[in-house]
């Protein structure tokens, strides 16, 4: 007794430390923000009583979805489970008659041959069986990846549209997290209920056969099983329930040592002795989860010796009943011992139907979501036609055109009214947070203005064919992507070509073969070419070093493939947002020219930048602050004016001219490049 209050009280000491390291570190839990949470505690709320009540929703919600994606398959399944019932059942009144035939009067060999055609019926039936159970397994596993596979493309196609409001909406984001896991649910709910289904009808076999021999042997069936079924759900929440009050512990420990092994934390990790530390909290946190699966071992064992005990007194007491009902001659020697064998097999039953129906409970809560979200997509979808755009407008006009983001009270964007013609370059400029990025979005199409017009040559863009709007837009994003993709396909998906003319291995340039000139040239418009020509495999190299052969990228270099991706694209309209944070000073300036060149060549430019030197090669400025158009206006012209942009721009030349501005400053505030042009005052650039 003592020894085990010791070790209980041990156990809780190990715990308390492995927790202890978690407040120490993450000072507290360590919960994703992420949809699925939406629905842990679904199945722990599912009592035994309102499983079997949700039973019939379940299966019929699965096969409604099977019988849409692939009709044929469904019933047999439905047919190969429904025929493994009567065979099960079959094969129970047969065994029955084998042993009417072996106990009945008479010398062996008659008894033998008497059972003889029954054994044959057995045998047919067990093997019946086996087959419909094979045919079954083949259209079930044909089934399944089918319906996971039109859920997901389903659901892709339609967030792929979905407005990028939308997307952004906290609700909107969990909820289709939440919906990604529909698409396996999905797959799963349709295993699942073959089970249910299969377990129903051995149940229903086992019953009628057990009403057949004997109706008092039917109650008893379900008694021996009870106890089970109940002992089961029980570990199945507590194993749940463990889990989820572990998960964030176990995400901790998970988090220390990832950045034990970690490339980027390894300096510190070497350097500063951050080793030592995180392996003793690491040590202390897995003791702890060692504890607790201790405890929940012991409560496990604790649980199958109760219901196992329950369940072994009924068992004893239906062989009393069973002995008594053959003693008083109701019921035969040979019927016993068939009541034997189907109780048996209804047990067996009754014990998979409880798991399976629970499992199927909470993965159609995921499919709820699912559904929810395809809704939804639809409703917020980027209309497809309208009016189309053949060409490029001359002239984009916004009117009091504004935009709040749906978790913010004040407006990013806020009545503004501006024009751009086409072949200007246009610099938005002013602080972080003034909402360049934003307009830049509203312009570009990815944004709809909650008030205020955005008229393209006269027609509002609300009406525009969305699609045709977006072909004249090129990105050059702060937040580009890094596609995890040879270093070619990172540039061509700049234009992405539709299925029928994808391009063909030939078409890929490889480290022999030359690659497609329209791609080597918008390569070499970004100076993109060098950084390829250094690639181990060239333009065939993978761009991701989370692969075998993949290769990591610098900023700048990163920023050189996304404008040669711009360039590739080839639109009349080319936003560059911060398109040179990371690039060198030399890089920079040749950047800048390279845009100027765009618009040179009659495409329209609008370029978001801190970097103010390189505004002065802007047709027109437009100064935003707190969301609001201060100022607008050319260089010389907002200069001349003495406002916040001049006030701007002289500090970061002053800063410069003073040799007191950063090199290398990653806000940009005050840059050599642009600056020495600026404090040259004639586009030279000191060294
Ligand atoms: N997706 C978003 N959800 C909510 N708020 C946002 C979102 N994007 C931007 N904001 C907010 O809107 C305002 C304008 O942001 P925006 O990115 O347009 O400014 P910016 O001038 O481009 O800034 P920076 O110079 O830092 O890139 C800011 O207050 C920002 O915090």
């Amino acid at each position: 007794m003592g020894s085990r209050k010791r070790r209980r009280d041990q156990a809780a000491e190990t715990i308390a430390a492995g927790i202890a390291s978690g407040e120490e570190l993450f000072g507290g839990s360590l919960e994703y923000d992420h949809g699925y949470r939406r629905h842990i505690e679904a199945h722990l709320e599912l009592s035994l009583v309102d499983t079997f009540r949700q039973l019939p929703r379940l299966v019929a919600r699965s096969v409604r979805l099977a019988a849409r994606t692939d009709r044929n398959a469904t019933l047999v399944v439905a047919a190969a489970e429904l025929g493994q019932g009567l065979t099960g059942a079959f094969s129970l009144l047969a065994t029955n008659e084998v042993l009417v035939g072996l106990f009945a009067q008479g010398p062996t060999p008659d008894r033998v041959r008497n059972a003889l055609p029954a054994l044959i019926a057995v045998a047919v039936s067990g093997t019946l069986t086996a087959l419909l159970r094979a045919l079954s397994t083949i259209a079930a596993g044909r089934l399944e990846p089918k319906v996971e596979r039109a859920a997901e493309v389903t659901l892709m196609t339609k967030v792929a549209r979905v407005e990028m409001e939308k997307l952004e909406d906290g609700d909107f984001k969990r909820l289709l997290q939440s919906a990604s896991w529909g698409t396996d649910a999905s797959r799963q709910m349709v295993g699942y209920s073959v089970g249910i289904v299969n377990a129903l009808i051995s149940l229903a076999a086992a019953s009628v056969v057990l009403t057949v021999l004997h109706p008092v042997l039917l109650p008893l069936l379900f008694l021996i099983t009870l106890p089970q079924a109940w002992g089961a759900v029980r570990d199945a929440r507590r194993r749940y329930r463990s889990t989820q009050a572990w998960i964030d512990h176990n995400r901790q420990q998970a988090e220390l040592a990832w950045h034990l092994r970690d490339r980027e934390s390894a300096q510190e990790v070497r350097v500063h002795g951050v080793g030592r530390y995180l392996l003793h909290h690491y040590r202390r946190m897995a003791a702890a989860g060692e504890a607790e699966a201790g405890r929940l071992a012991r409560a496990e064992a604790v649980t199958d010796l109760g219901s196992s005990a329950l369940s072994g007194l009924a068992s004893l007491l239906t062989y009393l009943v069973l002995g008594w009902l053959v003693l008083n001659g109701h019921t035969g020697l040979a019927a016993s011992g068939t009541a034997v064998l189907a109780i048996r097999t209804g047990t067996g039953g009754l014990g998979r139907l409880v798991t399976q129906v629970q499992m199927t409970y909470r993965q159609s809560l995921y499919l709820a979501d699912y559904e929810r979200a395809c809704v939804l997509a639809d409703e917020h979808a980027i209309p497809e036609g309208g009016v189309p755009v053949e060409r490029f407008p001359d002239e984009i006009a916004l009117e009091e055109v504004s935009y709040t983001y749906a978790d913010r009270e004040k407006p990013a964007v806020d009545a503004v009214s501006l024009t751009i013609r086409r072949g200007q370059i246009v610099a938005l400029v002013g602080e972080n947070g003034s909402g360049k990025t934003t307009l830049a979005k509203l312009i570009a199409g990815l944004y709809r203005p909650q008030a205020g017009r955005i008229l393209w040559d006269g027609t509002d863009d609300g009406r525009l064919d969305r699609d045709d709007l977006f072909r004249h837009v090129a990105l050059v994003s702060q937040s580009f992507t890094e596609w995890p993709f040879t270093a070619a396909a990172n540039i061509a998906i700049g234009r992405p070509r539709g299925p029928a003319d994808s391009p063909g291995p030939a078409d890929l340039p490889g480290p022999a073969a030359a690659p497609q000139p329209a791609l080597v040239s918008a390569a070499e418009y970004a100076e993109a070419d060098a950084v390829i020509d250094e690639l181990p495999k060239g333009w065939r190299t993978l761009l991701d070093r989370s692969y075998v052969g993949g290769v990591a990228l610098s900023g700048g270099q990163w920023q050189r493939m996304v404008l040669a991706r711009a360039r590739f694209r080839d639109a009349a309209l080319v936003i560059a947002d911060e398109p040179t944070s990371a690039l060198d000073a030399r890089s920079e300036i040749a950047a800048f020219a390279k845009i100027r060149e765009l618009a040179d060549r009659g495409q329209t430019v609008i370029l978001i930048t801190h970097r103010l030197a390189s505004t002065r090669l802007a047709d027109r400025i437009f100064v935003l602050d707190h969301g609001r158009l201060t100022e607008q206006g050319s260089h010389p012209e907002l200069m001349a004016s003495g406002g916040g942009y001049a006030e701007m721009y002289t500090m970061q030349a002053a800063q410069y001219a003073d040799g007191k501005g950063s090199k290398g400053d990653k806000d940009g505030a005050a840059r050599p490049a642009g600056a020495d042009r600026a404090a040259n005052g004639d586009g030279r650039v000191s060294r």
